[in-house]
């Protein structure tokens, strides 16, 4: 469809419709007319409270009208099956299938692509063999001591998905065994976790798909350093996990390597062996399988035609509502579990280096907005920090919340009457009822003037199956999105500039030859002084 969505009916409905959004302030606008408990969806072991959307049956009616008019659904199961998305047309452009949802579709009889799900399977069937080795005590260190330690070296797509969820699991680690990350440039990201691990008995993971990253590549050499200044061989002790074909397949250089594939954007890797090595490290394949299980739920649930049934769908339609028809440029994801405090900065990148595009698929200026502004922090920290703008602010903030019943550990305590998880769900509600209803007053500065819209995901158990349902349930949502805005979802030419001038500086610092004739050479100096 090569018309501009701005130009379809449904489009100018919905345009219409946004003129007056549901009130959430009025008179029994949340009470007593059963919206609370009707505006429910359903998918894998997810459920989306949204009666706390400003939206009405004709609005959900009309999504449905877009959702079908723009082929939403279709186009998720093209892209499952290979269809090549990664492009614009008429340009040279990256050119690729894209494939992430294949990494996890191994539990049907029929994956959806089965190339790619068979090179993900070959990938995973050498981790358990790597993992049994580790365990089992065949491989040990260059001083014969057993791993404990995992230390991952990657940035971007290869370090904010899986640290995220390793983060989210670390209740289900295996005892004993932990994970490290490092990803800034900063040299002292580096110089701190490799001073905090003991390196005898750890592996070091370097990631990175191009296998050409600035960054990763500066760490893998610090961290090599630091094995080699204590008598340790990096042979035995760095792994791989690259694109087929990039400067790192080096066998020599490492202990294991893992395969990542071009049609996997770095983004949307953490169920490739990206995400998959850390986690199988650390929890243990059982664990790891179910991860990839959850995933594969909801890729699954995504693919439901109707959009009340379909929580990636709906919750894509409720970011396109608040953006294009509100009129909202940011959206907080406000975790109500401290196991996430890194999924928002995932999100961020899943997000806004997906959608964060101004030319259409056709090589055309879009012609609405695009992706929001994507920021959070765990609840109920952030209630004692930034909710002030949110509640009394002039900018209105759209934000999903994410709450589990039950907490990781099981270990809880009544203090005053009620446990530490009925606190956190508490203030979880009751951030959503105040940011909806508002409350008058007399006094103006205590007023609150309500309609701020929000949605609750709510899961049982932060485990690794519903942490496989959030991840691809984002996922999902954020491509569904960059669907209805015509965009690729898919590439980042947007963050090329900054890399090429970043080289330039450095040549100027290599060769001593800054004189200062280019912007960036008279910033150095001006720096420098
Ligand atoms: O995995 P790598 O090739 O090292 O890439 C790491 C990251 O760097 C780039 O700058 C991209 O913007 C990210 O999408 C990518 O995830």
């Amino acid at each position: 469809m090569k018309t501009k969505p701005t130009e379809t009916t449904i489009w100018q409905k919905l345009i219409r419709l946004a003129e007056k959004p549901y009130d959430l302030t009025a008179p029994g606008a949340l009470s007593g007319s059963g919206r609370i408990g009707t505006m429910v969806c359903r998918s894998a072991g997810l459920r989306l409270l949204y009666a706390m959307q400003r939206v009405d049956e004709q609005v959900l009616t009309a999504f449905q009208e877009l959702a079908d008019g723009f082929d939403l659904v279709g186009r998720f199961q093209e892209m499952r099956g290979g269809a090549v998305l990664n492009r614009i047309d008429g340009w040279p452009s990256e050119n690729r299938q894209v494939l992430h949802t294949a990494s996890r579709d191994l539990f049907s009889e029929n994956p959806l692509a089965p190339a790619a799900t068979a090179q993900a399977k070959r990938e995973l069937t050498q981790l358990e063999r790597f993992i049994w080795e580790v365990d089992e005590r065949h491989l040990l260190g260059s001083t014969g001591k057993p791993f404990t330690t995992m230390v991952n070296i990657g940035i971007g797509g290869s370090d904010l998905g899986p640290r995220a969820v390793n983060e989210a699991l670390r209740a289900y680690y295996r005892p004993g065994r932990q994970v490290r990350f490092v990803a800034n440039v900063d040299p002292d990201d580096a110089s701190a976790v490799l001073a905090s691990v003991d390196l005898s008995e750890t592996l070091v993971t370097i990631v990175s798909k191009s296998g050409t990253t600035l960054e990763t590549l500066t760490n893998e050499e610090l961290a090599r350093s630091a094995y080699r200044s204590g008598g340790l061989d990096p042979a035995r002790h760095f792994l791989a996990v690259t694109g087929v074909g990039s400067p790192m397949e080096d066998p020599q250089r490492y202990l294991r390597s893992f395969a990542m594939f071009d049609y996997i954007g770095g983004r949307y890797s953490t169920t490739s062996m990206v995400g998959c090595v850390t986690l199988g490290f650390a929890l243990g394949m059982e664990h790891l399988y179910a991860f990839l299980r959850g995933a594969a739920e909801m890729d699954e649930a995504a693919g439901h035609p109707a959009v009340r049934d379909n929580l990636p769908l709906l919750l894509a339609l409720f970011g396109i509502w608040n953006r294009n028809f509100l009129g909202y440029p940011t959206l907080a994801i406000l975790p109500y579990s401290q196991a996430l405090h890194r999924f928002p900065a995932h999100l961020q990148q899943c997000d806004m280096e997906s959608n964060g595009k101004s030319i259409t698929r056709f090589g055309e200026p879009v012609s609405a907005a695009t992706g929001p502004i994507v920021w959070g922090e765990p609840g109920t920290n952030g209630q004692h920090a930034f909710y002030q703008l949110l509640h009394q602010g002039t900018e209105i903030v759209p934000v999903e919340f994410i709450g589990f019943r039950e907490n990781q550990y099981g270990q809880d305590l009544p203090v005053d009457g009620t446990s530490s998880q009925q606190k956190l769900i508490a203030n979880l509600l009751a951030q959503a009822v105040a940011l909806a209803s508002g409350r008058d007053h007399d006094n103006p500065n205590r007023r609150f003037a309500g309609n701020r819209p929000s949605s609750i995901i709510v899961g049982n158990r932060l485990d690794p199956r519903t942490m496989g349902n959030l991840l691809a349930l984002y996922e999902a949502k954020i491509v569904m999105q960059g669907f209805v805005w015509q965009i690729n979802s898919f590439d980042q030419e947007g963050v090329q500039l900054g890399k090429q001038l970043a080289t330039e500086l450095l040549d100027l610092l290599k060769s001593g030859t800054n004189n200062g004739s280019t912007i960036g050479g008279e910033l150095l100096r001006e720096f420098e002084k």
